[in-house]
């Protein structure tokens, strides 16, 4: 369960009375989740998220998140809605952290998608691209590339108390990765951690989309990289190109891929992975005590990553020209 911070029925009651929602008449820790402390919120008005932003996430950044939910959602992105105080705000404070309430969204999120789940995945993450086409705010992606080698830095020295031969592994990927990291892709606002747990389905359709904490401008062709890995690869470390090729085919279906981002694809999987191989290790290795968080396995992307090292292009993933 991710809750960094507990919260005082008091203090609560408090942060809640800026709101026109009622009373609290309920609340409970979320038991999904890594990065902030959740709590799903039932007051007189009905359900509500409340989030308590912890370590990864700048107060600075919360207005790009924050806004960018709102601008998507008018443009016909199903996602959370922040929800405003009496006097307009959509932050606030709580138990000394930035908090914020959202819209509580109906669906489920699935643990093992299939293909048909691929590929309304790819059609959302093409039309979360073309809303956020003309949305004013930047921010630029703290956890890009350059951010890898303080990360592999800050973890290298311990990576082998995980896995043998893990901080070389990572070493080597990031080497190739700099040498060969596309420059001049088209940019946009991209999620970049549209895992299943933040996508909702009812009825296997696709009913919405939450966790926009990572969010960034970003090239557009990496955030399908990281939806490849986290939809496409089977428990057994295998890549299933037929979901590949789902999400891919969902994609395009919304936005064509250019030649330029069709030749980048393997080198951005390879990054992408390598990006959540070093973040879950770092996490890994600094669990804070006495949070309840489950943190997840660096070796899972490790395991894609040497996927990606042996793929040579598009087709590996499904994509065919
Ligand atoms: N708006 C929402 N409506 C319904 N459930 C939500 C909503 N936001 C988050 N959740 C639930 O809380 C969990 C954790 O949320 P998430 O934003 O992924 O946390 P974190 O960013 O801390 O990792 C999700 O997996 C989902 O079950
Ligand atoms: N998706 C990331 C971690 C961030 O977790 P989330 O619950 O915010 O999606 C990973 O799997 O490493």
């Amino acid at each position: 369960m991710a809750v960094y911070t507990e919260v005082s029925d008091e203090e609560l009651a408090a942060f809640v009375r800026s709101y026109a929602i009622g009373r609290v008449l309920a609340v409970k820790g979320i038991a999904e989740g890594v990065e902030n402390s959740n709590f799903l919120l039932h007051t007189d008005s009905g359900f509500f998220l409340l989030t308590l932003y912890e370590k990864r996430v700048a107060e600075a950044d919360l207005p790009f998140f924050l806004g960018l939910m709102e601008h998507v959602a008018a443009r016909g992105i199903t996602c959370p809605l922040p929800v405003k105080t009496v006097s307009g705000a959509t932050l606030g404070r709580l138990a000394g952290r930035p908090a914020a309430i959202v819209t509580f969204l109906d669906g489920v999120s699935v643990r093992r998608p299939a293909a048909g789940h691929c590929a309304e995945v790819g059609r959302a993450l093409a039309a979360l691209h073309r809303a956020g086409t003309d949305f004013p705010l930047r921010r630029p992606n703290a956890l890009s590339i350059t951010a890898w080698p303080p990360l592999l830095q800050a973890a290298q020295g311990r990576a082998d108390e995980v896995a043998r031969g893990l901080g070389e592994r990572a070493a080597l990927a990031l080497a190739d990765v700099q040498q060969h990291w596309p420059a001049r892709l088209p940019q946009g606002v991209v999620h970049a951690d549209l895992f299943p747990d933040n996508v909702f389905f009812i009825d296997d359709r696709l009913s919405g989309l939450i966790d926009f904490y990572f969010a960034c401008n970003d090239a557009l062709a990496y955030d399908i990289a990281i939806c490849l890995n986290a939809w496409c690869f089977e428990t057994d470390g295998s890549f299933n190109v037929t979901k590949g090729r789902a999400l891919l085919a969902g994609y395009e279906a919304v936005r064509p891929l250019s030649t330029a981002e069709v030749d980048a694809l393997p080198v951005l999987c390879r990054g992408a992975a390598l990006r959540f191989m070093l973040t879950r290790l770092v996490d890994w290795l600094n669990v804070p005590s006495g949070a309840l968080v489950k943190p997840k396995d660096p070796l899972e992307y490790d395991r894609k990553l040497a996927f990606h090292m042996g793929a040579a292009c598009a087709s590996d993933y499904g994509l065919m020209r």
